[in-house]
């Protein structure tokens, strides 16, 4: 079984949650096929849209919500999520106390969103960037880790204190 890292990541390795509206979900099945093929990834959970499924017209709202409760109650390490602009799934995930999700689309904001803020979310806009840098910056991104010890954690400390949590 996995044990907790100084990020709360899984140290048995990452668990991450993909998932998206219909407006993203071309590009969250290319990035769920990513991920499965790469080595860091312990487990992979989509959850939809599926472009097949009864759930393909789905708000992005829920899906926001329904990754960041994954992360907060322990059941995942991270998201990725996608929508037409990014904007709306990250929104939502950050209705979720506890959880920093951030939409970013070029690779200094991946960087710090992660080194900076801890952001366990990542989102992006399939309206807005091109599917190769999409799939480049959602590699990018896993790739990083908080350090605790470094001058960003105070300052999101303060969002943690705010929250309570
Ligand atoms: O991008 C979205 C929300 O931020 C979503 O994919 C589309 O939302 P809509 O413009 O309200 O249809």
């Amino acid at each position: 079984m996995s044990g907790q890292g100084t990020n709360g990541e899984s140290t048995g390795g990452l668990r991450v949650v993909i998932g998206s509206d219909e407006a993203g979900v071309d590009y969250k099945d290319a990035v769920l096929a990513d991920l499965e093929r790469d080595g860091r990834i312990a487990e992979v959970i989509d959850i939809g849209v599926a472009r097949d499924g009864e759930d393909f017209t789905r708000p992005y709202p829920y899906v926001g919500i329904a990754a960041g409760q994954m992360i907060s109650e322990g059941r995942a390490d991270r998201a990725i999520l996608f929508c037409g602009t990014g904007l709306g799934v990250a929104i939502a995930a950050n209705k979720i106390p506890g959880i920093r999700a951030a939409t970013a689309h070029d690779s200094f904001s991946v960087e710090r969103s992660v080194l900076s803020n801890n952001c366990q979310v990542l989102t992006m806009g399939q309206r807005v960037i091109g599917l190769e840098l999409a799939r480049r910056l959602a590699k990018e991104w896993l790739g990083y880790t908080f350090d605790p010890g470094s001058a960003s954690a105070s300052k999101v400390k303060v969002l943690s204190d705010f929250e309570g949590c």
